[in-house]
């Protein structure tokens, strides 16, 4: 790394040390609109708004972009650290919650109307927060979703931060059998703030973060003005992976050009492209709470049992095919693979070649059946989403083999290397 980008990291990090011990008072009293117009006020915005024209304008810009890198590495490491420290409820499973942020307008109420049209038979909350006073997005979404919970006028990062971690509590309490929960920041939310309250002490072992989805409106990115790039380049470092919404608004060119401005930002971000959110559901939810990657995947998918359409085939032994192969998904563009073993696998082997093979994934889960130094084995569940990987032991399975199911965009998968890596950690 550049000595340059070093530097500004350690001020960076700094900053966010400093600012979490500051947030033991959240700034409760500036108004909605402070998000945008007071962002030293917001969470955790490092940057002072002073608009510059000419030269230093530019090495303004460049200053953000470096920093924007920088923080991004800092939000994997930091959030990592604290998820490894995460305790979780030994009789109840926490609840997986997918957080849904990016810019006013990039299409997050889409696609959790979307998520609710098939929620592949998973019972979900909704949490929609609306920065405005009256919650549109709730009442649009009200229809799909009787566990919807609004939070309106104010920002789930900062303002109302509280009252999202009080919404997620009582919804938990009030629907005991929910399987996961949706939250919808609003256009306005920073995602580094709402990662560490999905984190946070008070709903640890109650909530597992799954994974913060960025939307990005591919058609009103670049019109942005220098204020909001700001504000959505925030939202983009602090994600797991980002959706570029509305690519049938841009054409081919435009889209590769913003795909380019983007990834130079975020290198490690995968980026999947969507229409009206037509994400594949195996790239947004992971398992339901209870459920393990190896029901999902175990033998031949049941079609029968939730409604899919031409959803995405997860291919087993008895579904006619070779055991690890990469299937067609419901768009052209995305391809799923799956593996399993019946040997166990070597974890001093395992975890690099999970980094390995998770280098061009979006998506990757598993049961895996390992075996330690010691000769003890273990069951462990793998779960990435983009770059952010956990591995976590888990002591209520048992699994006579190991499940690894991954997804990808189409042809940036190479199958033959994946099953080759895995298969190396075979244990005879
Ligand atoms: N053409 C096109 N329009 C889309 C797409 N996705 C969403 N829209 C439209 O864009 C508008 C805004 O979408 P919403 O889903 O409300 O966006 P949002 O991010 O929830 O907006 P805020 O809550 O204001 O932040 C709506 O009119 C959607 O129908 C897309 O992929 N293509």
């Amino acid at each position: 790394m550049p000595l340059a980008d070093l530097v500004l990291l350690r001020i960076e990090h700094r900053e966010v040390l400093k600012q979490r011990r500051s947030q033991a008072t959240p700034p409760r009293s500036h108004e909605p609109s402070a998000c945008l117009t007071a962002p030293r006020t917001c969470g955790q915005n490092f940057h002072r708004r002073t608009r510059r024209s000419g030269s230093i304008g530019v090495l303004r810009g460049l200053c953000i972009q470096i920093i924007c890198k920088a923080r991004a590495e800092l939000h994997w490491n930091f959030a990592l650290c604290k998820r490894k420290a995460e305790v979780v409820s030994p009789d109840r499973d926490p609840l997986p919650a997918t957080v849904l942020t990016g810019f006013l307008g990039a299409g997050k109420t889409t696609l959790v109307r979307e998520i609710l049209a098939n929620p592949r038979g998973q019972r979900i909350g909704v949490l929609v927060n609306d920065f405005g006073e009256i919650n549109i997005d709730a009442a649009l979404i009200v229809e799909g979703s009787a566990n919807s919970v609004t939070l309106s006028n104010g920002c789930v990062c900062c303002t109302i931060q509280s009252e999202l971690v009080t919404a997620i509590r009582d919804l938990i309490a009030s629907q005991p059998d929910l399987d996961r929960i949706v939250i919808e920041a609003s256009g306005v939310s920073r995602s580094l703030p709402l990662a560490d309250t999905m984190i946070s002490e008070e709903l640890q072992g109650l909530v597992r973060l799954d994974g913060i989805f960025c939307l990005v409106d591919a058609a009103a990115f670049p019109d942005l003005d220098y204020a909001t790039t700001e504000l959505a380049i925030d939202q983009i470092t602090g994600a797991d992976l980002l959706i570029l919404n509305k690519v049938d608004l841009v054409t081919s060119e435009e889209e590769e050009r913003l795909r380019t401005q983007l990834g130079g930002l975020t290198p490690h971000l995968r980026i999947v492209p969507s229409r009206h959110g037509d994400v594949p559901l195996d790239v947004l939810l992971g398992p339901a709470r209870g459920e393990r990657v190896a029901q999902e995947s175990g033998g031949h998918h049941d079609h029968g049992s939730h409604d899919h359409g031409d959803h995405d085939h997860v291919h087993g032994p008895d579904c006619g095919c070779d055991a690890a192969h990469l299937a067609e998904s419901h768009t052209k563009d995305f391809s799923s693979w799956s593996w399993r073993s019946d040997a166990p696998l070597d974890e001093k082997l395992l975890r690099p070649a999970l980094k390995r093979v998770g280098a061009g994934l979006l998506r990757g889960k598993g049961v895996l059946r390992v075996r330690g130094e010691s000769g003890a084995e273990e069951i462990f569940e793998f779960q990435q989403v983009g770059k952010r990987r956990q591995m976590t032991a888990i002591a209520d399975v048992e699994a006579a083999e190991s499940v690894f199911v991954a997804i990808g965009l189409s042809g940036q998968v190479d199958d033959a290397a994946f099953k080759a890596e895995l298969d190396a950690c075979r244990l005879n």
